[in-house]
């Protein structure tokens, strides 16, 4: 009897990196995206506002991986996508204004399989012709480039999308292995990044009221103050702490009657 291929899936490790397709426009990508997830043992693939799902050249695209399709997750925006996740990597084939922390490929696929034992891990691709918005992006803890030909380094969706379920895996086999990886275990898991965004609006809420910032136009300080706590990634209690520290200041500010900057 001939015997069956060798099994390298190493157990639950990823079943809880999530891939997340924002906007496609061609069900054919969606459909390859499966299939790379699937040849990758990854399972869990998201969908944010489809242009055309489901669809039936999704499903010749997939071939055998069309019950990733069937079990897909369809929601309206990238916010609840990632709603429930403690680490979101943005994928992006060019540079922005303000850089984000970035990640290698590799370094993404390490650090995903070492915090999907502990919380969900998303991994955020965007649309066939212009990506990620800045916004979007700025949603995320980190970037990735994958550094292809300087010249034309746009990859096809389906394809960016199987590099990085690539070096998961290869990062879930070493994991396997007994490998330490180089990430120290935390007492506490690190804020959920639907709480970032609310700790976010109050942020600028409080500082609208502190007068440190106009609440109509906070121009680039909002951006770069989610820059700097996407890169201290603080956890729960800290996030709890920081939330506390912004309802004293308003407290502060209501019972004095104003705003805390003399005009
Ligand atoms: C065809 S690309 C979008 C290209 C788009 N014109 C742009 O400038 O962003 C579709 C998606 O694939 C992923 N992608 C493509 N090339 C990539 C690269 N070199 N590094 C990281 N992600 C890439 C990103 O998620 C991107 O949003």
């Amino acid at each position: 009897m001939a015997k069956p291929p060798l099994d390298t899936t190493p157990p639950n490790a990823l079943d809880n990196v999530r891939v997340v397709l924002v906007n496609s426009a061609h069900p054919g990508n969606i459909g390859g995206a499966a299939r790379a997830l699937k040849n990758m043992g990854l399972s869990q693939l998201y969908l944010v506002a489809p242009r055309e799902f489901p669809a039936a050249n999704a499903v010749w695209r997939a071939a055998g991986a069309a019950e990733l399709l069937d079990r897909a997750v369809v929601v309206d925006t990238l916010e609840e996508a990632v709603a429930d996740c403690g680490l979101v990597v943005a994928t992006s084939a060019r540079e922005r204004r303000i850089p984000w922390p970035l990640l290698t490929p590799r370094q993404c696929g390490e650090r995903a399989v070492a915090e999907a034992s502990s919380h969900p891990v998303a991994l955020v691709f965007g649309r066939e012709d212009r990506g990620l918005t800045n916004e979007e992006l700025q949603a995320c803890n980190f970037h990735v480039h994958i550094p292809a030909n300087p010249e034309y380094s746009s990859l096809n969706l389906a394809t960016a999308v199987q590099v990085l379920a690539y070096e998961v895996r290869m990062a879930a086999l070493e994991a396997d292995r007994g490998e330490p990886l180089s990430y120290a275990d935390w007492d506490r898991p690190p804020a959920k990044a639907s709480d970032m965004e609310l700790y976010f609006a109050h942020l600028q809420q409080a500082l609208g009221e502190l007068g440190f910032i106009d609440p109509d136009n906070p121009r680039q300080t909002m951006t770069r103050l989610r820059r700097l706590f996407s890169r201290v990634r603080p956890d729960d209690m800290e996030l709890g702490i920081l939330r506390g520290m912004l309802t004293a200041i308003q407290n502060h500010i209501h019972r004095s009657g104003g705003k805390g900057r003399p005009d």
